[in-house]
């Protein structure tokens, strides 16, 4: 990938995937409270027509949450880590969707929750989220509760975000979701993530792996080749290459 500015990367070689929350979003005090800006659903379907479909999300959110706050987007999406997707219109789960592991962990994260006001449960198909951003120094007791649940959930691991703990299939991430996306696409095309959390870390060595590169958005230590500030700076640019010709 060049060494150039990330405003003037060759488009009709970019395979180019984008992590939601922190990057195309503002956060939020809680997972249903984000703002998403009025234009995002078709500034994604116009960059999409413009990649030649050559665009993909890869989010911890689930495919149908995303389907909620961007609706009409035409691209693929990979969700819940990569541990859920849609592409070319066909959707596939992890095996453990639904299964009685995961609905034992959501049911144990609930319980524990009451004992203390301000957690917030986000309950996926996968597996489950204790979100604390309501209640910062709850942290130990969040994590108390996610290390007890783990160790009682075979084949799930637990994953520390941004200022939550999620417990997710131990064999699933977005590394192999940039991995996956990837294996279709003709050769010489090159991927790029751009994301603001740790999780997007792994995507984009995974990126770099395949001569591609990595975005961070916001601060915190990096693989990134490039950086930009905040979600309004990543939008500035994908409206640029969506509009060029
Ligand atoms: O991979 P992403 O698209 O960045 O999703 C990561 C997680 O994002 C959400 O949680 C985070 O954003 C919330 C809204 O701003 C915020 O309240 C929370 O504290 C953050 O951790 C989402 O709720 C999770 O399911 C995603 O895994």
């Amino acid at each position: 990938m060049t060494d150039g500015t990330l405003t003037d990367i060759d488009l009709d070689t970019l395979c180019l995937f984008l992590d939601f929350d922190g990057t195309l979003v503002d956060l939020a005090p809680t997972p249903d409270g984000i703002a998403v800006p009025a234009g995002l659903p078709s500034l994604l379907t116009r960059l999409h027509a413009r990649l030649d479909g050559r665009l993909a999300l890869i989010s911890g959110r689930e495919v149908a949450v995303l389907d909620g706050f961007i609706p009409g987007y035409p691209g693929d999406i990979h969700g819940a880590h990569g541990a859920e997707w849609r592409m070319g219109g066909t959707y596939t789960a992890h095996p453990m969707a639904e299964g009685s592991v995961v609905r034992a962990a959501q049911a144990q994260a609930q319980a524990a929750a009451g004992s203390l006001p301000g957690l917030t449960i986000e309950t996926k198909r996968t597996g489950v989220v204790i979100h604390y951003r309501a209640v910062p120094a709850a942290e130990p007791h969040a994590r108390a509760i996610a290390q007890m649940i783990v160790a009682d959930a075979p084949g799930m691991e637990l994953h520390p975000s941004k200022l939550a703990y999620e417990i997710r299939p131990d064999d699933v991430g977005k590394a192999d979701a940039v991995a996956r996306a990837m294996a279709g696409q003709s050769p010489g095309l090159v991927p790029l993530m751009i994301g603001d959390d740790l999780t997007d870390e792994a995507a984009m060595v995974r990126a770099m792996a395949l001569g591609g590169a990595g975005v961070r958005v916001g601060p915190g230590e990096s693989v990134a080749r490039w950086r930009l500030d905040d979600p309004g700076a990543v939008l500035d640019l994908l409206t640029l290459w969506a509009d060029r010709t």
